[in-house]
Formats: structure tokens, C-alpha cells, sequence
């Protein structure tokens, strides 16, 4: 049983900070994915968790137990937490059977030699390679090698199993193969898993919970369900999702959000001038000829019966579902629903409050103004 809770954790290279005031409570048993773009933290997360890098401040709990605290610089060694690493590259030792590099670990801790082939038995047949037990890793494709390092990692029982971006070494239909596997593997050991990477679909695919980390921060914590519904900043909601949630940015005159001269929502007390983004559901807005914004179509993808349509809307390029193929440079127009569902702030804070759509008046209010002003549709 290994919840783990990341407590204002920080780590700092010399000046330069990689993750600050990182908070997380993982439930015991999650998929936890650590999601961002390059340069964002996760890696340094992750190697934090895994006692390859300490904190230079705050603490990382499993369980009850205090694996590293930067304040005092306690730590307990990456060999003593009870978890297991499975990264991009795997080192498999290459004179030892497959059935001999999953025992090892378990004849280094210690277990019975009965014990022992119990367990290889067991994970050889999780990972489907009983077949393959008494060959050498030469003797193995890359996917196969990697499975066997997949066992070997899961073998002794860890409580926490940490994974580095592990399938970006793989061809596309290996990384859906071994996607499955991994969820299985996470599946049947119940270890608690945390997993790095920057592919969104891999991420909303496999994950219980998900971490949307930028510089260094973690903007938003939750389900995928939760963050696709509900996304907290303007960042999460243009990097989730396929596609992802529609930003038009608008500036308000007069109590009214525009984005050029088309009006996109009421926003009574916020004060003329001020920048914030609308956002809208990718299949929430249509394409025709009575549409308020110009629409240039920059190419139409199918998907299960639908198309994804990507083009400029003025300076915006942004993608929305739509019921057929539009052909590149169609020049069409577009037609926003009445109320966007959130509105952000030009930093990206979300303004609105509770779950409802913008507008509906007992839910929502948006701007600075001490009154509490309402967004409304403006139509
Ligand atoms: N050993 C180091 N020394 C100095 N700076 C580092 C070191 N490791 C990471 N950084 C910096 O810390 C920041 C976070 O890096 P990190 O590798 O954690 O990001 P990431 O989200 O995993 O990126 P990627 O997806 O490209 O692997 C980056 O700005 C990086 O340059």
C-alpha cells in the first residue's frame, strides 16, 4: 500500500530552478502520468521520486515513510524504496536467459529459489513471453526485449513503479502493443505507477490521474475526465484533448467581450481594454456561410466518421470537429455557440467559478470588478 505525497517539492540546478512547490497527493494504486512540454520538470520529478536526484526543498512520502526531505536532506536510497524503474533504454544483462535476468533481482533480495521461479513463472506468463524464457536478449526484437525488462522490473513486487517516457523507442504499433501491456502490468501488480511523457494521447490513454506540469509548476492535477471537462488554466485546455478545446482571444469594450468586431460574451465590470480568452468545445462550433467569424481551412483529417478540421480564424489556428471534409484554402466562415464555456484570464487563470456554462448566472462571474460581474451570451 503505497500512496505517495509530494509535498512543496523543489529542485533547483545551481540558479537554475526545475521544479518548484510541486504538491501532489498520489492515491495508492494510481496511474499517475506527469505530463508537459520538454524542459517542464516531469524528468526531474520523476528522478526525485526515484532517489536519483534530491530536493533541494520539500518532502516525498511513501506511505507514511519520509523517502527524502530537502529541508533536512534525509534520504533513503534509491535501492531501499521499494520501487522499480522501467526507463526509455533498457539494459538486459546479454549472457543471461531471459528466465535468468527476471530472477536476478529477486536472488540479489534475497528470495528462495522455489519462491523465485514461482514469481518468474508468474510475470514471465503477465508479459506473455513464457515461450522466450530460455533465449538470450540477442535473441530478442526490440518490443520482446523490452517486455523482459518490463518483468524484470515488476518481479520483486514493488510497491511504486516509476516509468521514464519507456515506448518512445518504439515504432508506432509496438507503442499500442506495449501501451496495453503496461496498463495490464499496472493492473496485476497494484503497484502505484508514475509515468513521464509528452504525448497527451498516450497520457489520456492510460492514465487514472493526470499532472499537467509547466515550468516546473503543476498546473492542474486530476482524471482525465476532470481536466478534459474542467481544465483550470488556459494552458490545459489548449493542451488536452484531440482536439483540443478552442481558444478564441477577444478584448473587452463596453462590458463586452470581441474578438475583432464579432461579440462573443457579456462580461459586465471588467474594464475596457482588458484581453481574455473564450473557450469552446472543439465540436461545439459550425461551419457555413452564416458564421460571424472568416474561417480559412487549412486541412480536414477523418476520424470515426467525422473530420477534424483544422484552419485560421483570423490569427487563431485552431481545429474543430466538423461533419465532412472541408479542402484546403476553402475560405468559409464560422459560427461560435452563444456562451463559451470558460473564460481565462490573459495569464490563463480560469474566471469562472463553478462547473455550469459561462453565462448561466448562479455559477459563473469573471473580471476584477469588486462586484462580482456575471458573463453572459451575448445572443
Ligand atoms: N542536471 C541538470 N543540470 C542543470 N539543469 C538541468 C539538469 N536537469 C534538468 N535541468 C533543467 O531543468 C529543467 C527541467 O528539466 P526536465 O528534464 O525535468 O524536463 P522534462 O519535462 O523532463 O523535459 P523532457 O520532456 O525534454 O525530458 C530544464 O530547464 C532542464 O534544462
Amino acid at each position: 500500500m503505497t500512496a505517495i505525497t509530494l509535498d512543496r517539492l523543489s529542485k533547483s540546478f545551481g540558479r537554475q530552478s526545475a521544479v518548484h512547490d510541486v504538491d501532489l497527493q498520489i492515491p495508492d494504486g494510481a496511474f499517475v502520468v506527469l505530463l508537459g512540454p520538454s524542459g517542464c520538470g516531469k524528468t526531474t520529478t520523476l528522478r526525485m521520486l526515484a532517489g536519483l536526484e534530491e530536493p533541494t526543498a520539500g518532502r516525498i512520502r511513501f506511505g507514511d515513510r519520509i523517502v527524502a526531505d530537502g529541508d533536512t536532506g534525509a534520504s533513503v536510497p534509491a535501492s531501499k524504496r521499494g520501487l522499480g524503474m522501467v526507463f526509455q533504454s533498457y539494459a538486459l544483462w546479454p549472457h543471461m536467459r531471459v528466465r535468468d535476468n527476471i530472477g536476478w533481482p529477486l536472488k540479489v533480495a534475497g528470495w528462495g529459489a522455489a519462491d523465485r521461479d514461482a514469481r518468474v513463472a508468474e510475470v514471465l506468463a503477465m508479459l506473455e513471453l513464457d515461450g522466450l524464457a530460455d533465449r538470450f536478449p540477442a535473441e530478442l526484437s526490440g518490443g520482446q526485449q523490452q517486455r523482459v525488462a518490463i518483468a524484470r522490473t515488476v518481479a520483486p513486487k514493488p510497491g511504486v513503479l516509476l516509468f521514464d517516457e519507456p515506448l518512445s523507442n518504439l515504432d508506432a504499433r509496438l507503442r499500442l502493443d506495449t501501451r496495453a501491456e503496461l496498463v495490464k502490468v499496472h493492473r496485476l501488480s497494484g503497484a502505484t505507477s508514475v509515468y513521464v511523457t509528452h504525448d497527451q494521447v498516450e497520457a489520456l490513454a492510460m492514465a487514472t490521474h493526470i499532472a499537467v506540469m509547466r515550468d516546473g509548476a503543476v498546473e492542474q492535477f486530476g482524471t482525465p475526465a476532470e481536466l478534459l471537462d474542467r481544465p483550470a488554466t488556459a494552458f490545459v485546455a489548449s493542451f488536452l484533448g484531440s482536439p483540443a478545446k478552442v481558444l478564441l482571444r477577444g478584448e473587452v469594450g463596453r462590458g463586452r467581450l470581441f474578438c475583432g468586431v464579432v461579440p462573443l460574451a457579456n462580461v459586465p465590470g471588467v474594464p475596457d481594454g482588458t484581453q481574455l480568452d473564450a473557450m469552446y468545445a472543439p465540436d461545439s462550433l459550425s461551419v457555413g456561410p452564416e458564421g460571424l467569424l472568416e474561417f480559412e481551412v487549412l486541412e480536414s483529417t477523418p476520424v470515426a466518421g467525422r473530420w477534424i478540421t483544422t484552419g485560421l480564424a483570423g490569427t487563431h489556428r485552431l481545429s474543430i470537429v466538423t461533419d465532412r471534409a472541408h479542402l484546403p484554402g476553402e475560405a468559409t466562415r464560422l459560427q461560435p455557440p452563444e456562451r463559451p464555456d470558460a473564460i481565462f484570464a490573459a495569464d490563463g487563470a480560469r474566471l469562472d467559478s463553478g462547473g455550469a456554462a459561462v453565462g448561466q448566472a448562479s455559477a459563473t462571474t469573471v473580471g476584477p470588478a469588486s462586484a462580482a460581474p456575471l458573463v453572459e451570451a451575448t445572443r
